[in-house]
């Protein structure tokens, strides 16, 4: 069984909406049993900064998978979700990121593990630290001005048990 942590953020429409159906596409997925839901954060966008706040969390997966294969059900999620791609670092409806996969490293020309830009993300690092304390090393304080607790994990959580 291989472990993962996923990132996953909205920032368009109904955003709790989209986390929740984005976690509960993950867990139905035959493959994929979410086992640890973060808290939901209020982030300040990172990047391309002209945009609306997200709502980010951080999910811990079991997975038979492979990590290509991972990346592929994540996609096919943010395409059923309706994301639309106009700007890099844009709103979406919703945005799944691999973190970490095992303790692998991948770098393959579609997908780089550890995730090359959760080190600098304060909206990936509090909530991945908030459920997998000291599984990053981080080289200096962790800036987290700009990540807001919003609500507990229980708002995305609570289907889980019923699978
Ligand atoms: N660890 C990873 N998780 C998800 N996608 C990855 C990863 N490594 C590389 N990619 C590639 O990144 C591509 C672009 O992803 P996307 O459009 O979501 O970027 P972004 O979310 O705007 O920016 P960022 O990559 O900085 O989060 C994807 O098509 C995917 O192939
Ligand atoms: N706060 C925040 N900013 C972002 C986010 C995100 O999920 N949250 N995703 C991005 C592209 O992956 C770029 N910027």
């Amino acid at each position: 069984m291989n472990v993962s942590f996923i990132s996953i953020g909205s920032n368009i429409g109904d955003r709790l909406h989209h986390l929740t159906d984005a976690v509960r596409a993950l867990h139905e997925h035959k493959e994929v049993t979410v086992t640890v839901v973060s808290s939901i954060y209020e982030t300040t966008p990172v990047g391309f900064i002209d945009q609306a706040d997200f709502l980010n969390l951080v999910v811990k997966v079991e997975t038979t998978l492979s990590a290509h294969d991972l990346l592929g059900s994540c996609q096919e999620i943010e395409n059923d979700l309706g994301r639309i791609r106009e700007v890099r670092w844009g709103p979406r409806t919703v945005d799944l990121d691999i973190l970490l996969y095992n303790n692998d490293n991948v770098e393959s020309e579609n997908l780089i593990v550890p995730h090359p830009r959760m080190g600098e993300r304060a909206f990936v690092l509090v909530p991945l630290l908030e459920i997998a304390p000291g599984i990053v090393q981080l080289e200096s304080a962790l800036d987290d001005s700009g990540v807001v607790y919003w609500k507990s994990a229980e708002e995305v959580g609570r289907f889980l048990n019923v699978k």
